[in-house]
């Protein structure tokens, strides 16, 4: 038997990764060019896609597919892609451009992910040479004293906002809390002072985030940060007048056309914005990023906030991930970058480094929203390192707001069962749709799962039954929703949480958060939707909830990992419950969510 035919008969090929092998079966026995593992290789990297990389690694393919085959040895497999007129190779003399396959070292392509991954590179590489023209520092040197009063080598919001007076491109990464709307506030703040000490329009400045939820969140934050500023000596109400309130996804920063992948603002059409800064960027996919720096215009800045700790995105790429590995730990600057940044910073550890990324990157370290009653940061360190041990420690013996259930596997039974019924009952009663979305973000089940008895659909169907009968009606008074794919049309993305409310015909009506107040519609025009009491980690990215109840399986699967851990301890504000083995705990630490990809080396070279 063919490895194809064995690989279908396990169920390992998605039928669309098995049509792309077919066809080029087909079209191959023309030319007799159908070598086994080349269809194999074509049908896993398509694969690939779905399993969140960017292609197949030749030696790795057990990542994209579980199946039990032998793969063939990685060198020969290369040997064999590497003369089949399906695969072309930068390499070499590329003879084959329209090929639909794309070689490059041990990594397989197809060739429109390569095409993003190398535009990504390229148009990194070109934000990042321009420099702006930060002009006379000194004369920022009073504000900037204020903002930061203890600016120096080890205080890294200040290095952050220094950095980006004087760099087109800066990732400014740390976990929740430390701080990364604050300190991107005082860069706005600063950019719109230097224009007006210079006599120059203030800069034009877009906030995004990859879903609606994160942009409300991120504006939120901004505004609170700005609110703190207005009233400080020495900074001018004027200039806070001058920042943005409001953010937008990146879907609506771009300007989605309908029914097409393109959007309205690309590299012919750039947007017409100075600056422009993206949070949860580990949450932006290959494609869209790409996107998003091909529509930076030239000589504008771009600012990318993020933790790269937390899970990648859920389509293909790692891509923050590849940006901050390539940009190095940033502890020590460019000699010419520290010397520049002196008036502002004082003396600053130098390292001379050729990288293109170099001083593009500051880690925040110190967290600073530790509400009183949630001891979360040690835990989360620990879940960061990979750490079981110290992370069971921490969870038996007890972190303020963190609570253990130690081999519980069904919270929906037993004691915690009430407690968390009656929050949701408690969004059942209300009547106003705004009260409601409120309430819809207090409490979450957040499990590793999406199908089996632990997984979402499972539990939410459990919820439903216990909060409205078995014979519910589907869209009952207080059903949370949760939107699982992008309509532009609607406004409406994935990810997006909702409320069903009855009016008082009983005509049930979805809300959503939306930047100008909430937005009603009829449950049957909505885009592709599930029930939200319980959701997985991966949906959760990029939300916070007062309490998190997070659920892992009873057995290790292969989609746990620090990453999925951290993501979903870190969703918590108030109060963490985590139903946990030790055993799974330690299988699920061992494990990164691994992305293949060539981005960061792309960026290295
Ligand atoms: N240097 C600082 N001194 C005192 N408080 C700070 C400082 N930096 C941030 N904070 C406070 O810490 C809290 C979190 O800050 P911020 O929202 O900027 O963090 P963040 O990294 O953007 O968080 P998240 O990852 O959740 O988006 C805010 O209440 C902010 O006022």
């Amino acid at each position: 038997m063919s490895l194809l035919d064995a690989l279908l008969r396990q169920g390992a090929l998605r039928p669309v990764d098995h049509a792309l092998a077919q066809s080029l079966r087909r079209l191959g026995r023309e030319v007799d060019d159908a070598d086994d593992r080349v269809l194999v290789a074509a049908a896993l990297a398509s694969s690939a896609i779905a399993h969140g990389h960017a292609g197949l690694h030749l030696s790795r393919p057990q990542l994209v597919c579980d199946a039990q085959v032998e793969w063939p040895d990685a060198a020969q497999w290369r040997d064999a892609l590497e003369v089949s007129r399906w695969v072309a190779s930068p390499a070499r003399d590329d003879a084959s451009p329209q090929a639909p396959l794309v070689l490059e070292g041990d990594l397989l392509y197809l060739r429109r992910y390569r095409e993003y991954e190398r535009r990504l590179a390229l148009h990194l590489r070109r934000i990042a040479a321009s420099s702006p023209d930060a002009g006379d520092l000194s004369g920022l040197a009073p504000l900037f004293a204020v903002l930061f009063p203890n600016a120096g080598d080890s205080d890294r919001q200040a290095r952050a906002a220094a950095l980006a007076l004087l760099r087109s491109l800066l990732l400014v990464t740390g976990g929740p809390g430390t701080g990364k709307t604050t300190t991107i506030t005082r860069v706005l703040l600063l950019l719109v002072a230097q224009a007006a000490l210079g006599g120059r329009p203030a800069p034009r400045i877009a906030l995004a985030a990859p879903t609606g939820r994160a942009a409300e969140r991120m504006a939120e934050s901004l505004r609170a940060a700005i609110a703190s500023l207005r009233d400080v000596p020495g900074i001018d109400a004027a200039w806070c007048d001058a920042l943005p309130s409001s953010a937008s996804t990146l879907h609506r920063l771009l300007g989605t056309i309908p029914d097409s992948p393109r959007f309205r603002h690309d590299a012919d059409h750039p947007l017409p914005y100075d600056a422009v800064v993206v949070d949860e960027a580990s949450m932006v996919d290959l494609p869209l990023m790409c996107k998003l720096v091909e529509a930076v215009p030239d000589g504008a800045r771009l600012i990318l906030l993020g933790d790269r700790d937390q899970l990648p995105s859920v389509e293909a790429g790692d891509v923050l991930a590849a940006i901050t590995d390539a940009a190095g730990e940033g502890d020590a600057l460019p000699p010419d970058l520290a010397r520049a940044l002196k008036p502002l910073l004082g003396a600053l550890p130098e390292r001379e480094d050729g990288s293109v990324l170099a001083g593009h990157r500051v880690q925040l370290q110190r967290g600073y929203r530790q509400a009183q009653s949630l001891e979360l940061a040690p835990l989360a360190d620990a879940l960061r390192r990979g750490d079981a041990d110290r992370a069971t420690t921490l969870l038996r013996d007890g972190l303020a707001g963190v609570h253990f259930h130690e081999d519980v596997s069904d919270p929906l039974s037993g004691a915690s069962r009430e407690t968390l019924l009656a929050s949701w009952r408690a969004s059942m009663s209300l009547q106003d749709p705004a009260d409601a979305l409120r309430q819809a973000q207090t409490v979450r089940l957040l499990t590793a799962l999406r199908e089996g008895a632990q997984g979402a659909g499972a539990l939410n169907q459990r919820i439903e039954d216990a909060l409205a009968g078995v014979q519910r009606d589907p869209y009952f008074h207080g059903r949370l929703l949760l939107v699982t794919e992008n309509s532009y049309r609607h406004g409406l993305f994935n990810g997006d949480i909702g409320v069903v409310q009855r009016d008082a015909a009983g005509v049930p009506v979805a809300w959503f958060a939306g930047s100008d107040g909430v937005r009603g519609f009829h449950p049957a025009s909505l885009p592709a939707h599930t029930g939200a009491f319980a959701m997985t980690v991966h949906k959760a990215q990029g939300s916070e909830f007062d309490t998190v109840w997070l659920l892992l399986p009873k057995q290790d699967a292969r989609t746990l990992s620090r990453e999925l851990l951290y993501t979903g301890v870190t969703r918590a504000r108030r109060e963490l419950h985590v139903c946990a083995s030790e055993a799974v705990l330690h299988a699920a630490l061992a494990r990164h969510a691994q992305r293949v990809s060539g981005l960061a080396s792309r960026l290295r070279d």
